[in-house]
């Protein structure tokens, strides 16, 4: 995205009431405090990036807003209301676990259950709209051709689409997606990056959007929000992935280097309390 649309976008974010909003969020689990002091809010349309090492939290921050796991401190909003679970207007997208080879449930009866949580009472014409919507999100997604197989057959990419599919089918006002991209090929990630985003634009739905790689979704991304071993760093991703942000955040020198149109973190290993964690660009 150029600089200037972003910087459009991003004052007319500013404006608009937030569709999520944490204020002093802290999280801990015993001494472990994975972050404090989170002032964030995530406005209609805005695509943000959560990046950050294994165990930083990505996910932790997913079931706060889900309202599975309760805040140490702080609060979490949703739509100006404090989180709560089964929410209506939240689209989620797990971290991806394989689904049994014995798990005959369909494709499409796995979309249609992202419909169903959310409307009740289906009479004829709630039953034609279900089908449709279900239609609409499998053909958005490419899956349209495996829909009636047994999702315990599908490879992970396959059922990856469904998932997001089954996120989507009800459009939610905040999308939250937990490294969507796994298992996806580079058309089927672009294709489904593009998918959330072009959501989050025209149904001005706030995304959330866990990555260990930011490239696939650089052009499409408004925000970052950079995890690391109870510190944070939220800003545009030309303020956030920079050498100097990584180092301090990383505690341990970090090089971020532009490659056209990619970023490439690199120089030093990021070690966290010992343990050595993914840094972008390397394996
Ligand atoms: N309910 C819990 N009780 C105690 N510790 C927990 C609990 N849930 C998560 N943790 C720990 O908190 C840390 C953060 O976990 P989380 O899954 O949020 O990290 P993440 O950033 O999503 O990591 P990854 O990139 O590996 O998916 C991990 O060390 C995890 O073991």
């Amino acid at each position: 995205m150029s600089q200037a649309l972003q910087q459009e976008r991003h004052v007319a974010a500013q404006s608009a009431e937030p569709r999520v909003r944490l204020r002093s969020a802290r999280l801990a689990y015993g001494e472990r405090v994975l972050w404090d002091g989170l002032d964030l809010d995530v406005a209609p349309g805005e695509f943000l990036a959560v990046l950050g090492p294994n165990g930083s939290g990505k996910t932790s921050l997913m079931r706060v807003l889900l309202g599975l796991q309760p805040l140490s401190a702080g609060s979490a909003e949703i739509g100006g209301e404090p989180v709560q679970r089964g929410s209506r207007r939240i689209g989620y997208v797990p971290q991806q676990r394989a689904v049994d080879v014995t798990v005959a449930v369909r494709g499409r009866d796995l979309v249609g259950l992202g419909w169903d949580g959310h409307h009740w009472g289906l009479g004829l014409r709630g039953r034609r709209e279900r089908r449709q919507r279900v239609d609409a999100a499998l053909a958005a997604v490419g899956a349209a051709g495996y829909s009636d197989r047994p999702v315990g057959l599908l490879s992970g990419g396959e059922q990856q689409r469904l998932r997001v599919a089954q996120a989507l089918v009800s459009d939610p006002d905040v999308l939250l997606c937990d490294e969507p991209l796994l298992s996806l090929d580079l058309a089927h990630q672009r294709m489904v990056s593009e998918l959330i985003a072009r959501h989050a634009r025209g149904r001005e739905a706030a995304v959330l959007f866990v990555t260990h790689e930011i490239n696939p979704v650089l052009p499409l991304v408004d925000r970052v929000l950079y995890l690391v071993n109870g510190k944070f760093r939220v800003g545009r991703p030309e303020e956030v992935m920079t050498s100097a942000t990584l180092t301090e955040l990383y505690g341990t020198p970090v090089e971020v280097v532009r490659v056209g149109d990619r970023i490439v973190v690199a120089g030093a290993e990021a070690v966290n309390n010992g343990v050595h964690h993914h840094v972008e660009g390397q394996p």
